[in-house]
């Protein structure tokens, strides 16, 4: 059967994976509340179409930080991708360069930051949790920078990791060759060791991650680099104005994919009063959910300047490497195109509000 929207790299992709592998990347955190969630958001909204309009030539090009884009795609960090393809990253990173779209690497990725950037033809963003060895952290935004990476990401929703239940369940551990190898070995013991009941990656962020960071630290993180600082796992229109007057560069709207708190607001419903707070002053994206050109249609028109894509992502890789993920982002961009011709909305500049019920 071929592959004709994202959901069919899911239902490969579960073929493909053994259970407990499957159960990390498809799991949320408690009753799974918000995985469901971030879907019946989309879902929950209607569109608007406006009809005689001239949509023979359409765009989905666009800008991030100054940095072409094929479509307003990107893909969101994801750890350990080794785990679902002997390439990792470096697949990844070549497939959405294919494909004109942006890769977020997590500061857990199982390539080096150079491998990655060696295989990349688009931009590249690090994404950083905040580790308590503060040494470790600047020697990698250092590495980022030589390596071209074009801006740091840093995640504020994981100060303690969610309660993954099937994790829990699976005693999950990272298989034996697959390291994070941007990092020292101290900072990633005990990462192999499955027990039951308990998650080698909870246990392993307890130890490692700073739980005290507040607003006041960035100003740390922004003296050892000259690149933009996005926060990933901005909900509220409280702290999305805080992160503003903190001189943040852009703001991810994002609960993690449902991985963390459990029962937090869809980022799709988060995402109008993050808008509004921004008021255009830094760009803002969304993150959680988003599998189809319609739900990216829908995060534009409220105001989100790019989506990223997570476990999509994984099921391409794990199906078909880099060619299952520049396919993969190739095929939402054109059903974004498709879902503006249909809603007589040619150019990215014509989606907003108006375009929603
Ligand atoms: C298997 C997996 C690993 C993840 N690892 C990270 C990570 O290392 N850093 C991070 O900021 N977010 C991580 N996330 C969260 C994603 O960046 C993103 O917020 C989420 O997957 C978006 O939701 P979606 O999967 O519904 O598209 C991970 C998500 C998954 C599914
Ligand atoms: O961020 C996550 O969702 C995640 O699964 C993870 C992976 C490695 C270390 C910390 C968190």
């Amino acid at each position: 059967m071929s592959i004709v929207c994202a959901d069919d790299y899911r239902s490969r992709a579960r073929g493909l994976l053994p259970a407990p592998l499957w159960d990390f990347i498809e799991g949320g955190s408690g009753d799974e509340l918000t995985v469901d969630a971030n879907r019946l958001a989309f879902d929950r909204i209607s569109l608007r179409p406006r009809v005689l309009v001239d949509v023979s030539e359409r765009s989905t090009a666009t800008s991030v930080f100054g940095a072409a884009l094929a479509s307003p795609i990107g893909i969101a960090p994801t750890a350990y991708q080794r785990m679902l393809h002997p390439e990792g990253e470096v697949a990844t990173a070549r497939g959405a360069g294919q494909a004109g779209g942006l890769f977020v690497v997590s500061i857990f990725a199982s390539r080096t930051l150079e491998e990655i950037a060696a295989a990349a033809t688009g931009p590249l963003w690090l994404q950083l949790y905040w580790l308590r060895q503060r040494s470790a952290l600047s020697r990698l935004v250092a590495r980022a920078e030589t390596a071209g990476y074009q801006a740091l990401v840093l995640t504020v929703d994981a100060p303690v990791i969610g309660k993954r239940l099937r994790d829990l369940r699976n005693g999950f551990a990272i298989d034996a060759g697959v390291r994070a190898v941007n990092l020292d070995d101290a900072l990633t013991e005990g990462k192999h060791i499955s027990t039951p009941g308990t998650s080698a990656i909870a246990t392993h962020a307890a130890a490692t991650f700073d739980t005290s960071i507040t607003w006041a630290d960035l100003s740390w993180l922004r003296s050892t680099t000259a690149l933009p600082l996005v926060l990933k796992g901005i909900l509220t229109a409280e702290d999305a104005e805080l992160a503003v007057a903190h001189g943040v560069d852009g703001i991810i709207v994002s609960n993690h994919g449902g991985r963390q708190l459990d029962g937090a607001i869809p980022a799709m419903r988060a995402l109008p009063e993050v808008v509004a707070a921004v008021a255009g002053r830094v760009p803002v994206l969304l993150d959680g959910g988003v599998r189809r050109g319609r739900d990216i249609l829908i995060a534009l028109a409220s105001g989100a300047d790019a989506v990223l894509i997570g476990r999509p992502a994984l099921w391409a890789l794990t199906v078909d490497g880099s060619d299952g993920v520049a396919h993969l982002l190739s095929m939402l961009t054109e059903e974004l195109s498709h879902t503006m011709a249909l809603t007589g909305r040619p150019k990215l500049a014509d989606l907003d509000p108006t375009v929603l019920a």
